[in-house]
């Protein structure tokens, strides 16, 4: 359960980085992410992260070749279009992707692992399909991949310090459970108000992530994702130049019992600027199933708080209600 932050804690993760193979646990400075890791991820559920290795050319140029995707005509954008038989990837215009059965008002590119047909049985026949990217600006779907299989890296390895955050064993996220992540990504952008028809619509509505680990790389220069806190206040997650917000999701909530939270945002650009955000979504394997672990249970009450899902399943439940009505 989130706490009653007024702040998201800022972490170098840098010592997580040092050495691909392994983590030094003898390093101070690892023990010192470690605590900052469990600290965040106990009581807000988000943080940024600093130290990433990730070249700022690349997190600005996904941005950049976002937002010139975004200024394209409609008609243009609409060669991608996403629905059930592309398989939940491309392009959704404004008011099309639903929060809580309410329009939001942003438009996006949704991508996810691509993986050859017939992996997953029939429940993988849903997400079948090449990601869908843009033949304009040129270069476009090279760039994503390049991003993808980056933040796919990073996000192991930030894994790993949460890992050792729980106290958990050094294959806790690994094999069967997340071993070969089901990640997808999403190019989102929001209108600023001023331009918008509708001025009630949220870019996106409140609501949890579904996975393990998100990764948000989002425009420095306005604010607009909110992160709920347990008194009930929004606390604005203020951009920090050249560092990632990340935060928790549904399934590493249920696997801590409850332990790690994920916790509820929103997105309201009320500036006059159009925003353009990308968050990277690290999940469990498509097939995982995800249920409170024992060690989790006797560390928060003994009682277990959540149902057995099979993360497919969720994510195609999720996913429907996005585009209902
Ligand atoms: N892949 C993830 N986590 N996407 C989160 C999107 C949240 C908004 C969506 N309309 C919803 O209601 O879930
Ligand atoms: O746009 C953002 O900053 C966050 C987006 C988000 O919360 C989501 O897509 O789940
Ligand atoms: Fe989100």
């Amino acid at each position: 359960m989130a706490s009653n932050f007024d702040s998201i804690p800022l972490i170098d993760v840098s010592p997580l980085l040092s050495n691909p193979e392994t983590i030094n646990l003898d390093d101070p400075n690892v023990l010192q992410v470690v605590k900052k890791l469990h600290e965040a991820c106990q009581n807000v559920g988000f943080f940024y992260v600093k130290g990433h290795g990730i070249p700022d050319t690349l997190v600005k140029g996904v941005r950049d070749a976002a937002r010139n995707f975004f200024l394209l005509p409609h008609e243009e954008k609409m060669k991608i279009q996403l629905s059930a038989s592309t398989g939940y990837r491309g392009y959704t215009k404004l008011l099309d992707n639903k929060t809580q059965g309410k329009a939001d008002l942003h438009e996006s590119i949704d991508a996810y692992t691509e993986f050859a047909p017939g992996t997953y049985g029939p429940m993988g026949e849903h997400f079948e399909g090449p990601n869908l990217w843009p033949e304009y600006p040129q270069g476009f779907k090279e760039m994503m991949d390049d991003y993808g299989n980056a933040l796919e890296k990073l996000s192991k390895m930030i894994m790993r310090g949460v890992v050792l955050a729980l106290r958990g064993s050094p294959n806790l996220f690994e094999g069967d459970r997340a071993g070969k992540s089901f990640w997808s990504m999403r190019l989102i952008g929001c209108p600023g108000s001023g331009s918008a028809a509708h001025p009630s619509a949220m870019g996106i509505g409140a609501h949890r992530d579904y996975g393990l680990l998100i990764l948000v790389n989002q425009d420095d220069d306005i604010t607009a994702l909110e992160v709920l806190n347990r008194r009930d206040e929004w606390i604005p997650a203020v951009p920090v130049p050249g560092a990632f917000l990340c935060n928790i999701g549904d399934m590493l909530n249920i696997w801590s019992n409850g332990m790690y939270t994920a916790t509820t945002h929103r997105v309201i650009n009320s500036s006059s600027k159009y925003r353009v955000s990308i968050p990277f979504f690290y999940e469990p394997n498509f097939q995982a199933i995800v249920e409170p672990l024992e060690f989790y249970k006797q560390k928060t009450g003994g009682v277990s708080r959540f149902q057995k899902v099979v993360y497919a399943e969720y994510l195609l439940n999720k996913i429907r209600n996005n585009f209902v009505g």
